[in-house]
């Protein structure tokens, strides 16, 4: 039996509010490519992954900028929420297909870590699942408007969600459709899923694949990155090269 089509999709269309930058964060360089850039290209490497979807905003002048259209990629707009970018880029993936979301705000996210999450594919137990890394510090429940602490929680058993986040676009496509509907707040797409009552696996994910969310996730992420490729044998540039060279390959295929 052939294999699943594997479809990225990558929310890109948010404006990077708590970057405060001049533009949305996912058009600031590191290590000199956007942090957009290094996020497709990391998806178009990876030997399972058979499409990538990119939602942007409309109109986003950023993109063409940046000659980001030229990639082997498919572009869909952007919606007011992350939920709403992400259901606009499963519109046109298949009842067999996979989603695998990945935040392009996740540039240094590892080959390996997409490989572990995409062997549930082969799961019966579960119906999908997200990268996520456990919760290393005590958690404090403040007392809603004050800075005055209510409470510890319990963090056992707590994680942080990170992406890609890996479900049958079937399943995913109405599970937010239906969380959208009736006012859920929906940060993820396991959120969804869970409100769906599908089991959902939380797979163990390098704590270096951060969200780049405010401007002291820079240089560690320019850290990470440069981490990344040196251990994959690779400096930037060559890195973005061969990036290029593989998908050349992809798109001739
Ligand atoms: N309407 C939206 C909002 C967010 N995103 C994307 O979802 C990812 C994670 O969201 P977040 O880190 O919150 O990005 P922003 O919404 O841009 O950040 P902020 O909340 O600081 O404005 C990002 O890659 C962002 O581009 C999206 O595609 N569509
Ligand atoms: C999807 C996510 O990356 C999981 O941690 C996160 O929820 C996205 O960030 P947001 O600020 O909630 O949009």
């Amino acid at each position: 039996m052939t294999s699943p089509r594997v479809v990225a999709v990558i929310p890109a269309a948010g404006v990077g509010s708590r970057m405060q930058a001049d533009r949305p964060k996912q058009y600031l360089t590191l290590n000199g490519k956007t942090i957009l850039e290094h996020t497709i290209d990391a998806l178009l490497h990876h030997p399972l992954i058979d499409d990538v979807i990119v939602a942007i905003t409309p109109g986003d002048a950023y993109f063409d900028q940046y000659r980001l259209r030229e990639k082997p990629i498919h572009v869909v707009d952007g919606g007011k929420e992350r939920a709403d970018s992400v259901l606009n880029g499963l519109m046109s993936l298949g009842e067999n297909d996979w989603a695998l979301v990945h935040d392009a705000a996740r540039p240094c996210i590892e080959e390996s870590d997409i490989s572990a999450l995409l062997e549930l594919i082969n799961s019966d137990e579960v119906s999908g699942g997200i990268l996520a890394t456990p919760v290393r510090d005590t958690m404090k429940r403040v007392k809603s408007s004050t800075n005055v602490i209510s409470h510890t929680e319990d963090r056992d058993g707590l994680w942080h969600a990170l992406t890609p986040q890996l479900f049958p676009a079937r399943l995913l496509k109405r599970a937010l459709q239906n969380g959208l509907s009736q006012g859920a707040n929906i940060t993820d797409e396991a959120s969804a899923m869970e409100l769906e009552g599908y089991k959902v696996a939380m797979v163990n994910g390098s704590p270096a694949n951060i969200k780049i969310t405010h401007p002291a996730d820079l240089p560690l992420a320019e850290f990470y990155l440069k981490q990344k490729f040196s251990a994959q044998g690779q400096d930037a540039q060559n890195y973005s090269a061969q990036s290029h060279s593989a998908i050349n390959q992809k798109a001739q295929s």
